[in-house]
C-alpha cells in the first residue's frame, strides 16, 4: 500500500523503535493520519498558512477533537535529509517545559512527512521587535521573554538526561502565546549529544547573524554556540535592529549587530545603539546589567562565555530586584545622558551584578 511505503521511506519504523524504547513518550506523541490533517487545513489551503521556513511550510489547522494546531509540512526531500524531520520529532517528544513549543506528533504516511505542534497564536519575537512598531513593548515584557527563553535553554543543556543543544536561537525561532509567554521551536538540526557524540559536524549549520563565529572557524558546536546566539537575541530586545541588516547604512550592513554591539560596549556607548523606547522607560541600571551580560554571551571565546544556566540565574535576579527604588547605579558611564542623573546614585543592590 502507497500510505505504508510513504511511512517506513519517512523514517516511520525508525521512530516507533525510538518511541517504544521510551513508553512515557509513546503515550505522549501521536501518529496522526493524512486524513485528518487533510481536512483539519481545508486540503492544505494558501490561506491557512502561518509561515514558510526552510524545512517547509507551516499551516493552522484544526484537530478531530477541537484544538488548533501548527501543522509543518515538509519540503520534497530526498532520504538522506528525512533524518533532520525524524531527529526533530525524537528529540520534541523528550521535552516537556513551558517554554518550548509542544509536539502533538506527525504523519508519515504522506509523500512529505508532517509534524503537529500546538498552535501559539501570537506569531514570533522577530515580528514583535522588527515588524510592529505599534506595539507597547515594555521593558518587563522583553526581561521576562528573555528569561523564559534563558529558562528553557537551561533546560535542554543540563536538566533532561540527555543534553539537547537546539543550534539555530534566533527571534524568528521564538514564538509568543495568547499571554506572551516565550515558546522556543524549530529543532530540526538540534543534536542530543547521544546521537552526535562528538558534535564536530561537516557543514556548518545556523542563521547568519545568529552564528558562533569560533563554531564557524572550527565546525565543533559546543552549548556555548547556543549562548552565543542567545546573546545575539538579548542584543536584539535591547536596540530593536535586526541581526544581519543587508538596508541600513554602510556601517550597519558592513558589521553584523554582534560585532557592532560589542565595539559600542568596548566604548562605553551603549546609549547610542539602544532602541529609544528602552531609553524612555528609565530603567537604566538594568538595561546595562543585560548588556554586560550580553557581552559575556557574545564573548568570542567559548569558554569564556556563561553556560545558559548562569544565564538564566542572571536574568531570573535582574527581573527579582527590578525594583527601581533598590537599585541605583552611575549611568554616565556607558553614555547616558546628563539630562537623567536623577535617577543616577550608587549601588546598593548588586546581587545581579554578579549573577548570584
Ligand atoms: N507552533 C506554531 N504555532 C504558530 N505558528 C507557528 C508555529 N510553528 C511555526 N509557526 C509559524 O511558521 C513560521 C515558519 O516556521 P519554521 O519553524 O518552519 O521556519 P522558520 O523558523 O521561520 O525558518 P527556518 O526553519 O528556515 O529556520 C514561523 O515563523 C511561525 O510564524
Amino acid at each position: 500500500m502507497i500510505k505504508e511505503k510513504f511511512f517506513k521511506r519517512n523514517g516511520g519504523l525508525i521512530l516507533q523503535q525510538q518511541l517504544s524504547a521510551d513508553d512515557i513518550v509513546i503515550n505522549k506523541t501521536r501518529i496522526f493520519t493524512a486524513k485528518e490533517l487533510d481536512k483539519g487545513t481545508d486540503h492544505f489551503n494558501e490561506n491557512r498558512v502561518l509561515g514558510r521556513g526552510g524545512q517547509g511550510t507551516v499551516y493552522k489547522g484544526m484537530l478531530a477533537d477541537g484544538n488548533l494546531a501548527a501543522i509543518k509540512k515538509s519540503k520534497k526531500v530526498d532520504e538522506s535529509q528525512l533524518g533532520q524531520f525524524i531527529n526533530e520529532v525524537v528529540i520534541l517528544s523528550q521535552v516537556n517545559h513551558r517554554n518550548v513549543v509542544k509536539l502533538l506528533g506527525c504523519c508519515l504516511e504522506t509523500e512529505v512527512p508532517m509534524l503537529v505542534y500546538e498552535f501559539i497564536p501570537n506569531g514570533t519575537l522577530d515580528r514583535l521587535i522588527h515588524n510592529d512598531e505599534e506595539f507597547p513593548f515594555t521593558w518587563s515584557l522583553r526581561l521576562k521573554i528573555a528569561a523564559e527563553v534563558a529558562g528553557a535553554l537551561a533546560y535542554l543543556h543540563s536538566a533532561i538526561t540527555i543534553p539537547i543543544y537546539h543550534r539555530d536561537i534566533k527571534s524568528s525561532n521564538i514564538l509568543l502565546d495568547e499571554k506572551y509567554i516565550a515558546k522556543v521551536s524549530d529543532f530540526g538540526i538540534s543534536k542530543s549529544i547521544s546521537i552526535d557524540k562528538t558534535h564536530l559536524t561537516t557543514q556548518v549549520r545556523g542563521t547568519f547573524g545568529y552564528l558562533d563565529p569560533e563554531y564557524f572557524q572550527s565546525s565543533q558546536f559546543t552549548e556555548k554556540s547556543d549562548v552565543y546566539s542567545f546573546g545575539v537575541v538579548l542584543v536584539e530586545l535591547l536596540t530593536r535592529k535586526k541581526p544581519a541588516s543587508l538596508s541600513g547604512s554602510f556601517e550597519d550592513s558592513h558589521l553584523g549587530l554582534a560585532k557592532r554591539f560589542l565595539v559600542m560596549m568596548d566604548e562605553n556607548r551603549l546609549a547610542s545603539i539602544l532602541d529609544p523606547q528602552v531609553l524612555d522607560q528609565r530603567i537604566e541600571e538594568e538595561v546595562i546589567a543585560i548588556a554586560e551580560l550580553a557581552q559575556r554571551c557574545l564573548n568570542l571565546n567559548g569558554k569564556e562565555r556563561p553556560t545558559m544556566k548562569e544565564v538564566a540565574i542572571v536574568l531570573e535576579n535582574i527581573k527579582l530586584s527590578a525594583n527601581p527604588a533598590n537599585i541605583q547605579v552611575n549611568f554616565e558611564t556607558q553614555g547616558f545622558e546628563k539630562g537623567e542623573s536623577e535617577s543616577v546614585i550608587s549601588i546598593t543592590n548588586p546581587s545581579w551584578t554578579t549573577g548570584r
